[in-house]
């Protein structure tokens, strides 16, 4: 029988980070959950808080942290509660990342053969360095890398951008991890090779059981790749859903928005700016989060910030006047 529960819940996940002018609220009691086998995509405008949610899953915080709330539980075990040394060994194993950047997790001194061994021998002990260079290169081959023979030999330096993105990805999915976070993996990428990583993320997908968070200002890219779809503004998730459904009908005035201005400005489904600016984060929420560049801004609006509630099958969105406005 297959496990329908979530592999991971998040409920009510606040964190705060202090600041000289104040606590800065980056997320503000986050819930959501990620399917098992799902590829969730995570979209919103730049300093929405989709890196810190990402930093959090693998409580890899800032050191300004001045608060932090709430639960993160993995296949039923809280990360927030997990003993640092537990955590540790979680890390690039149980949960793996790919960075915009490559290099920033690759090591100018050491060989791609020696990254991939390292991280192989970390996951599973037993295999000797030869057992792990043969699988490293096995796993080179399946992201597309020609020669793969003389690439474990090469310095990430000696590598164009995408042939690293696509190590980085070799490594990630060679510890098999239950949960892969890709934080825009293909941003700092020309459009050719990033159509191309795409397109390996869609093929590798149909091998790899667990689960990926992928992070993009890119709709399209997301609505191309992701099963479901979070929404992120203001350090607030407003809504969420299958991609296709949320997509076809949004059903907050934010995703709406977004879709509206794509579409004007025909730019390749990047997320594109909406009018007006968004929320300070030193402010508290004493209304909607939205509201002062919402369309639809009603009194009620300005009560409070509604929390997310069930807009359908499997769909949610914080907004109290989603039926009126967007049945
Ligand atoms: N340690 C910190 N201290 C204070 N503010 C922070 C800290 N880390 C992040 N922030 C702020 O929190 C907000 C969310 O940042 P975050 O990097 O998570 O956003 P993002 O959606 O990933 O943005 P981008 O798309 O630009 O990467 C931003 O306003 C950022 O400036």
């Amino acid at each position: 029988m297959t496990d329908a529960s979530p592999l991971v819940s998040i409920r009510k996940l606040t964190l705060d980070a202090m600041t000289e002018r104040g606590p800065a609220h980056i997320l503000r009691g986050i819930d959501l959950e990620i399917g098992r086998g799902r590829i969730l995509g995570v979209v919103g405008e730049s300093g929405s808080g989709k890196s810190t949610l990402a930093s959090a899953l693998l409580r890899l915080l800032p050191s300004n942290v001045s608060r932090l709330d709430g639960e993160i539980r993995f296949d039923g075990t809280d990360l927030l509660a997990l003993p640092a040394n537990e955590m540790q060994a979680w890390r690039g194993v149980r949960i793996a990342m790919i960075f915009q950047d490559p290099m920033t997790a690759l090591n100018p001194l050491f060989t791609v053969g020696t990254h991939m061994v390292d991280v192989l021998r970390r996951r599973f002990p037993e295999l000797s360095r030869r057992e792990a260079l043969a699988r490293s290169e096995a796993m080179l081959v399946k992201v597309g890398i020609a020669d793969p023979h003389l690439r474990l030999k090469a310095y990430p330096h000696q590598l164009s951008g995408g042939m690293r993105q696509r190590v980085m990805i070799a490594m990630a999915l060679s510890v098999e991890p239950d949960l892969l976070l890709a934080d825009e993996p293909t941003t700092a990428l020309d459009a050719t090779v990033e159509a191309q990583i795409v397109a390996l993320f869609d093929r590798l997908r149909q091998d790899f059981s667990g689960s990926i968070v992928f992070i993009s200002h890119h709709l399209g890219l997301v609505a191309e790749l992701c099963d479901d779809l979070c929404v992120m503004y203001g350090g607030a998730i407003v809504e969420t859903g299958p991609v296709a459904e949320v997509l076809r009908a949004p059903r907050h005035p934010y995703t709406r928005a977004l879709l509206d201005c794509e579409i004007e400005d025909g730019d390749e489904g990047r997320l594109a700016t909406i009018p007006g600016e968004v929320p300070n984060p030193l402010s508290e929420l004493t209304q909607c989060i939205f509201a002062s560049r919402c369309a639809h801004t009603a009194d009620i609006c300005l009560e409070r910030h509604p929390s997310l509630a069930a807009v359908g099958q499997g769909r949610q969105a914080a907004c109290i006047r989603s039926a009126e406005v967007l049945p």
